[in-house]
């Protein structure tokens, strides 16, 4: 039989956060510990093995070092990693090496499965861009999800030698070409109505390949982070990307 896992949520009033909640709450082998917004003190997390984080950038790198500070392991979906962030929690683990963290851009299985089928297809196509259409209250573009998917296209075209994606614009109004991450076009859409969505664009002469995933409801992401927190206390150290709790 199973221990239950008690879990402490961070950015619990938020859209992701409190759907985390109900999921948590739901679920027979978990036990929801604590719910943490802005202004409340961590403290010991209410003595959670596993905090989950959807919280803003510029808070969830503090929030991860007060739990793996406290051999709590942590789930976090909040966007905005650099790697000089991704190290400062390499090295807080390195003093507490039974930890877990588990950084995921998208806890969607299909969004996940987009950035491998994404990767897998790059080297075969000339040119390459990712579109993301989200809904208009989100504070950062291109997403997470996007700019990952970006740059796992383009590690692959780089190692294939695929020469840059041909352009011929001359001239152009400022941000008419997307962001460029790594060379692969990134255009970031906001739109009411909207959830979460990703479009791969791919294209060689007289062909061109879409894959595309949509989240309609936050649900979506919930299965996704509920294997997060069962596999990361397991996972000791820094997983980035929920494909390798996946056996992908
Ligand atoms: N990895 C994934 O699958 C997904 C990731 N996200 C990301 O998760 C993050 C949150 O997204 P939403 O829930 O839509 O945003 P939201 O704005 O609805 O929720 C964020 C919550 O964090 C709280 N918060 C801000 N600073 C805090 C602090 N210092 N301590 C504790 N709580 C704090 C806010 O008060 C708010 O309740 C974003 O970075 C978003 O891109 C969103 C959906 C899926
Ligand atoms: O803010 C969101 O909503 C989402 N954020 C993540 C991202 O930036 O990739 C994941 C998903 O796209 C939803």
């Amino acid at each position: 039989m199973r221990m239950t896992i008690r879990v402490a949520v961070i950015g619990a009033a938020g859209r992701m956060g409190s759907e985390v909640c109900r999921a948590v709450e739901a679920a027979g082998d978990l036990e929801l510990a604590g719910r943490y917004d802005v202004g409340d003190d961590l403290g010991d997390l209410a003595g959670a093995q596993v905090a989950v984080d959807f919280t803003v950038p510029d808070a969830t790198l503090g929030n991860v070092l007060h739990a793996v500070e406290r051999g709590v392991h942590a789930v976090v979906g909040t966007t905005g990693w650099s790697d000089e962030r991704l190290a400062a929690v390499g090295d807080a683990l390195g003093g507490s090496p039974a930890t877990g963290v588990l950084i995921a851009p998208n806890f969607a299985l299909g969004a996940v499965l987009t950035m491998k089928f994404a990767a897998e297809a790059a080297r075969f196509y000339e040119s390459a861009e990712v579109v993301e259409l989200h809904h208009p209250d989100k504070v950062d573009a291109p997403s997470g999800t996007a700019v990952r998917t970006a740059q796992l296209m383009a590690e692959a075209r780089r190692a294939a030698g695929l020469p840059e994606a041909p352009d011929a614009t001359t001239s152009s109004l400022p941000g008419a070409r997307g962001a460029d991450v790594e060379g692969v076009p990134v255009h970031a859409v906001r739109l009411r109505g909207l959830v979460a969505h990703e479009e791969v664009l791919l294209g060689s002469v007289g062909e061109t390949l879409t894959i595309r995933h949509d989240s309609f409801d936050r649900v979506s992401f919930m299965p996704g982070v509920l294997i997060g927190v069962r596999n990361v206390v397991g996972h000791p150290g820094l997983t980035v990307g929920l494909e390798h709790f996946l056996d992908l």
